[in-house]
């Protein structure tokens, strides 16, 4: 999938900044949920929003979409502030609850889709939607089923014509094979228009081969951003048999996101500060979600922007102890032997396992 993704964006990413939040900021009450949150997404991508429940997505597409003001910081939206007139016609934000009226039948929707959207409302996009979904246009919407509503949504969301759409989990409780059907209709209709999409998503597995950027969020803040390819790239999964309490040293001269130690074997997700030195253990680039995992699970681990996520109109402010962007490493370090991803996926013994390591810094597991 990830081919596919890439081959679809390859034709439709420019140099032009599709968002660009610097220092944003949102505060309910005394609480901030979103903080400093700095990062440019260029236009043409298809952007996965990932962070654990609380984290600040939503509040952050809220930003993004003009629903929300910040408390602190700004945010552009093809170099405007997104809840100007001209800015909110370029971007559609289907919340979470996917708001449509259940009295109203497919095409009583569609209809008034098309009369709150005068000028600019694409009434074939919307009906190919339908169909292609064997939606019956007499269907009354309380009568849908959860893939069948979301499919409606995104007709009426990619028929406004949006350049940015932003997508608050709208995968959540539809089953695998209805989540394939909106994913390739996703994909196919941003090729199509070449819409640029922030997707918040909790599905990690899925990610890979969907998105070709990445935004994550973790205490309010931002932990990753950037090229998937880049941050994958700037990691190293190692894996190999343990010999002692610690990581060896090797591997802990890098930083260490997470490592896992079980009775007999190690495996460690690294920063790489250069080529991982071979030994006896296995190197390989972790898959999208071993990555995202690792983050997940170790929350104070050093945030990452990539350069391709640096806000062209203000540097990015680091917090103490992170380092700056990428540091253009080679990519892949010694490759790891052919299908050790899909070995990756079960525990290498099945001894009482594991003790997670979180560091936020250089790695020294104990
Ligand atoms: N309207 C609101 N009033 C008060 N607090 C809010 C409001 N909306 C969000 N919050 C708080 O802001 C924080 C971020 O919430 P947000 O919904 O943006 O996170 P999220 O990452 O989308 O979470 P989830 O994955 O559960 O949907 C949370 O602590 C939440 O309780």
């Amino acid at each position: 999938m990830r081919s596919m993704a890439m081959d679809q964006g390859a034709g439709r990413t420019s140099g032009r900044t599709a968002v660009e939040a610097v220092g944003l900021g949102k505060r309910y009450r005394r609480r901030w949920a979103l903080r400093d949150c700095t990062f440019r997404l260029p236009a043409g991508r298809i952007c996965a929003l990932v962070g654990p429940n609380g984290a600040g997505k939503s509040t952050l597409l809220s930003l993004v979409s003009g629903l929300t003001r910040p408390r602190e910081g700004s945010v552009r939206v093809w170099g405007e502030a997104p809840a100007g007139a001209s800015a909110r016609v370029r971007i559609a934000h289907l919340t979470q609850d996917k708001p449509l009226y259940p009295r109203l039948t497919v095409a009583e929707t569609l209809r008034l889709g098309r009369e709150l959207n005068p000028g600019r409302w694409n009434g074939r996009c919307a009906e190919g939607i339908v169909r292609d979904g064997c939606l019956s246009l007499d269907a009354r919407v309380g009568t849908l089923s959860g893939g069948q509503r979301t499919r409606l949504a995104l007709a009426l969301a990619f028929a406004r014509s949006p350049e940015l759409l932003l997508l608050d989990e709208p995968l959540a409780g539809l089953d695998p094979l209805v989540r394939h059907r909106i994913t390739a209709l996703l994909l196919a209709q941003a090729a199509e228009h070449g819409t640029t999409v922030v997707l918040s998503s909790d599905l990690l597995a899925e990610l890979d081969g969907v998105c070709d950027y990445l935004l994550v969020l973790g205490g309010g803040r931002v932990r990753l951003a950037g090229e998937v390819d880049d941050v994958i790239g700037a990691h190293a999964l190692v894996m190999g048999q343990r010999r002692g309490e610690a990581l060896p040293p090797e591997i802990a001269a890098h930083p260490v996101v997470e490592a896992q130690l079980s009775a007999r074997h190690f495996t460690a997700v690294v920063r790489r500060k250069g080529p991982v030195a071979a030994g006896p253990w296995e190197t390989a680039e972790p898959s999208l979600e071993e990555l995202l995992l690792a983050y997940l699970r170790a929350p104070d681990a050093p945030d990452l922007i990539a350069p391709s996520a640096e806000p062209v109109s203000a540097p990015v402010r680091r917090r103490p102890g992170n380092k700056p962007g990428i540091p253009g490493l080679p990519r892949n370090g010694p490759p790891g032997p052919a299908g050790l991803r899909g070995a990756w996926k079960s525990p290498p013994d099945s001894a009482p396992r594991t003790r997670h390591i979180h560091h936020s810094g250089k790695g020294a597991a104990a």
